[in-house]
């Protein structure tokens, strides 16, 4: 049987803390009746407490949990089924984990300001927003070469959410 593995995308929702991953990808996910994970819960309880207090995450700290998120990926690319995953994928080399034909980057990207200002409001997270400065210094911004769509966070969530599922739709059209 041969299948449009394009037309079964597994969408990987990255960028710096704050950047609405959760937000959006729970979005899709409802509006196209996708799997959804949420790359935060995948985090071995030592990376959440390092985050909780403050400290930015090393290499280190995040490979096994790549590794967790790639996991997801490849069941549902095995199985050719769409789905969604969040994860921060920072850097090129962390998104080298995560490729495949089936996957597609979209990053979140907005001002610090804004971000910024999105975090201070949020009260209910283990994730402080002093940690953004290193979130944004750490961030490999994406490569022409990346199968990945780019995103402003500006709009409202809905927004936000209707702008990826059109640029979706443009590329697999195309
Ligand atoms: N487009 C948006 N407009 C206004 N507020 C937003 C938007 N997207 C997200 N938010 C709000 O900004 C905050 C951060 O969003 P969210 O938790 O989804 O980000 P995240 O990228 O998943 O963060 P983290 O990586 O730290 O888990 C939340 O309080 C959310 O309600
Ligand atoms: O790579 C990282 O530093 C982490 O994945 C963070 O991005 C957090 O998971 C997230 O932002 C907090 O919710």
């Amino acid at each position: 049987m041969t299948r449009n593995d394009k037309a079964i995308p597994v969408l990987v929702l990255m960028g710096v803390s704050g950047s609405g991953k959760s937000t959006v990808a729970g979005i899709i996910a409802g509006a196209m009746g996708w799997d959804l994970q949420e790359g935060d819960a995948l985090h071995p309880p030592a990376n959440v407490a390092k985050m909780a207090s403050g400290q930015p995450l090393t290499d280190e700290d995040r490979w096994p949990w790549l590794d967790l998120i790639a996991a997801w990926i490849k069941d549902h690319t095995d199985k050719g089924l769409p789905g969604i995953i969040t994860c921060s994928a920072l850097k090129r080399s962390y998104r080298d984990v995560l490729r495949g034909d089936q996957v597609v980057f979209v990053h979140l990207a907005g001002s610090r300001e804004q971000i910024g200002q999105r975090l201070t409001t949020r009260l209910d997270h283990f994730m402080p927003a002093s940690l953004l400065d290193t979130q944004i210094s750490t961030l490999e911004p994406i490569e022409p070469d990346e199968n990945a769509i780019v995103v402003d966070v500006g709009g409202s969530p809905t927004e936000v959410a209707a702008d990826i599922i059109a640029q979706l739709e443009r590329r697999l059209e195309s």
